[in-house]
């Protein structure tokens, strides 16, 4: 049952007055689905919209045009003889051949060469149109390729160059893909074909019932259908909406139903709730009952009265009612073959209007995806560089960078409560600075500042007396070297995993073994049987049959099984093939201030021991910060210790006992 409930044209959240179309809640099934009332139709709006869209499509037709004037047109061409000449085409020489078998019929004599001819001349037509097809079917995917790789790297280069407090004031522009650049182009090309086909097919009909002097009458009798039919269609796909499934019991039954998933086997067999799932379940789909667990859309479509369907189903024969009344009223005024054309057409009609209505409610949506990657040119990066290049001119740094936090607080973007508030301490050039403190006091905060991946929203923090903001972001990023649990292994090999620590030495591999060495992953990468050519969490576009199960005896399972048989490591191994990043970086030479921030969770203690131990080898002409839970054997090598507890902070003695 569906049941709606409209809501305020604006509302508001937090602080901000939100406006926009009103909204309206509809509940179908197990679904809450909530839509943007349209205003009623307004052809200006509809225009002013329509127009809105040009510029984009516009741009869009030049970047296709880039790919490849000659091809493109080529393109263009093969598109417009399968949507629009082909069909008057057909339909002009299928119409010849029955006029002349129908006079043949009609005296007894049938015009052997005539038929021939035109028999001929249609197989032709179709032969070329095959052709037609199969070239544009080849050259079609060679420029979606093009234009999506255009887009791809566009959107690679807007989402790299996005800051952190970018990505989080931007999510929205988390599901911009490229291939909505090829679907734009194709939806507007069909459009523009199909409306040329459907014009020059209404005027062929036109011709063909003149003789009847009802042809205005027949053509409106063609458009019925196609028009009633957008008229009482419904998709969600044409409104913005937004839908969550709210029933509890399917909730229930959906989270009872993950529990068959891999990831809880041990639970499971360990907790032995296998009975009590299998229950569950039986009872929780009893209490959902019949409430309809198809898609939203389903549902929504569904949402047709029982006479717009009848209505539409009967307009679909108005044409044949029309024969009916012409052979009555004026038997001479159609022949079979006439009919027989126009019912051809008729069909065609149809399909062509209704593809028509869908595609150009299509490019309208398509046209605002198109939009956002364009876009994302426009992103504001919100971490900001000055101009100060560092090390500054005539102060290299030689032993670390030196920092200053003067009354420093900090909220992360959409966060209502601080995460830092008010700190004011100094720190030393090379000094090592152990950070400890209680969880989410703010410890990791203080390193996303220092390595400015944030701003501070208050306060300033100080390097040689400068404010950090006044330095250039690049030299500032490449004398920084972090190593945090945030960070991941890249699905590249190990080796430039390890080797993207120094981009300008990437291929080195002696640089890179001994990197590998200092992070303890030598015989990580030693054990793994492509050694540092290992790429771990490979991007794979797999694809198999239902019918081929893994473990099978057919060698299509064997083939399966070498497909997915993918190397991986444990947890602290990954640690140490990070850490080995980092040791990597320091052999730029340029690196001055090191950020370590809980990096050894998953690694033992010797190993964690032997981590910071290498680390605290290449400590000269650096200012070392590491924030940890497990310091015992870092303190006594500490010039100070941090002690964070939610927004108070102090600097305590290294040879305090307790600490
Ligand atoms: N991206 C974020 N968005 C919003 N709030 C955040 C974000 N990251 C951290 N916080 C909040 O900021 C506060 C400080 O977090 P931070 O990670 O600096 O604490 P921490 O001292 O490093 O904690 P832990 O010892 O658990 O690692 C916490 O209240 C946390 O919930």
């Amino acid at each position: 049952m569906a049941s709606e409930k409209k809501g305020n044209g604006s509302a508001e959240k937090e602080d901000d007055i939100l406006t926009g179309p009103p909204i309206q809640t509809t509940q179908l099934g197990v679904y809450r689905v909530v839509t943007e009332i349209r205003p009623p139709f307004d052809p200006r709006e509809k225009w002013k919209k329509a127009t809105g869209g040009f510029p984009t499509l516009w741009r869009l037709t030049k970047d296709v045009y880039a790919l490849g004037p000659w091809m493109v047109f080529l393109f263009l061409f093969l598109e417009f003889w399968s949507s629009c000449v082909d069909c008057i085409l057909s339909l002009h020489l299928s119409s010849r051949i029955l006029t002349i078998i129908e006079a043949g019929l009609k005296t007894g004599h049938p015009d052997g060469a005539a038929i021939f001819q035109a028999v001929a001349l249609r197989m032709l037509s179709l032969a070329f149109t095959a052709v037609v097809d199969w070239s544009s079917a080849r050259l079609g995917p060679i420029l979606q390729g093009r234009l999506e790789t255009r887009f791809q790297n566009r959107i690679l280069r807007s989402k790299l160059a996005t800051d952190l407090t970018g990505v989080q004031a931007n999510l929205s522009t988390e599901h911009v893909t490229e291939q909505t650049s090829w679907r734009t182009f194709k939806s507007l090309l069909d459009t523009a074909t199909k409306l040329a086909g459907a014009v020059a097919q209404l005027g062929y009909v036109f011709r063909l019932v003149q003789s009847t002097g009802h042809a205005p009458v027949f053509t409106l009798l063609c458009l019925t259908q196609p028009v009633l039919l957008t008229f009482f269609r419904r998709s969600l796909w044409l409104k913005p909406h937004v839908v969550e499934a709210t029933d509890p019991h399917f909730l229930r039954m959906k989270g009872l139903r993950e529990l068959s998933e891999p990831k809880y086997k041990q639970d499971i067999i360990t907790g032995d709730i296998v009975h009590h799932i299998l229950q569950e379940f039986r009872r929780t789909v009893g209490l959902l009952g019949d409430t309809d667990i198809s898609s939203a859309n389903e549902q929504y479509q569904r949402l047709v009265g029982a006479p717009s369907h009848v209505a539409t189903k009967l307009a679909s024969e108005l044409p044949l009612l029309y024969y009916a009344a012409t052979s009555i009223m004026s038997p001479a005024a159609l022949s079979l073959s006439t009919i027989a054309t126009l019912h051809q057409s008729e069909s065609l009609l149809t399909w062509m209007f209704q593809y028509l209505m869908y595609s150009t409610q299509n490019v309208e949506r398509l046209t605002t995806s198109v939009r956002a990657v364009y876009d994302l040119e426009n992103v504001v990066h919100e971490t900001k560089g000055g101009d100060i290049s560092y090390p500054p001119v005539g102060s290299p740094h030689e032993r670390g960078m030196p920092f200053e936090l003067r009354n420093v607080s900090f909220s992360y973007p959409g966060a209502t409560a601080k995460a830092l508030d008010n700190v004011t301490l100094t720190i030393k050039p090379g000094q090592l600075v152990v950070v400890v403190g209680s969880n989410g006091s703010g410890k990791s905060t203080i390193i996303k500042l220092l390595t400015r991946l944030y701003d501070a929203t208050d306060g300033e923090i100080l390097v040689d007396g400068e404010d950090i903001k006044n330095y250039k972001l690049a030299d500032m990023r490449h004398a920084t070297a972090a190593l945090t649990q945030d960070h991941h292994l890249y699905p590249l090999s190990l080796s430039e995993n390890i080797g993207l620590g120094n981009p300008a030495h990437v291929a080195d591999m002696d640089m890179i073994r001994e990197a590998a060495r200092q992070g303890g992953a030598e015989d990580v990468i030693a054990k793994l049987a492509d050694g540092f050519g290992t790429v771990l969490e490979h991007p794979r576009n797999m694809q198999y049959g239902s019918d081929v199960f893994k473990g099978d005896d057919s060698l299509l399972a064997v083939e399966l099984e070498k497909m997915t048989k993918e190397a991986d490591v444990s947890g602290g191994e990954r640690q140490r093939l990070v850490a080995s990043r980092t040791f990597m970086r320091f052999t730029s030479g340029a690196v001055k201030l090191v950020c370590v921030d809980e990096p050894s969770s998953n690694l033992d203690p010797q190993a964690e021991w032997q981590l910071f131990k290498n680390l605290r080898t290449v400590r000269a002409g650096k200012t070392m910060i590491f924030v940890t839970h497990r310091f015992g054997h870092l303190t006594k090598h500490a010039d100070v210790i941090l002690c964070v507890t939610s927004f108070a902070l102090g600097c305590a003695d290294p040879s305090l006992p307790g600490v």
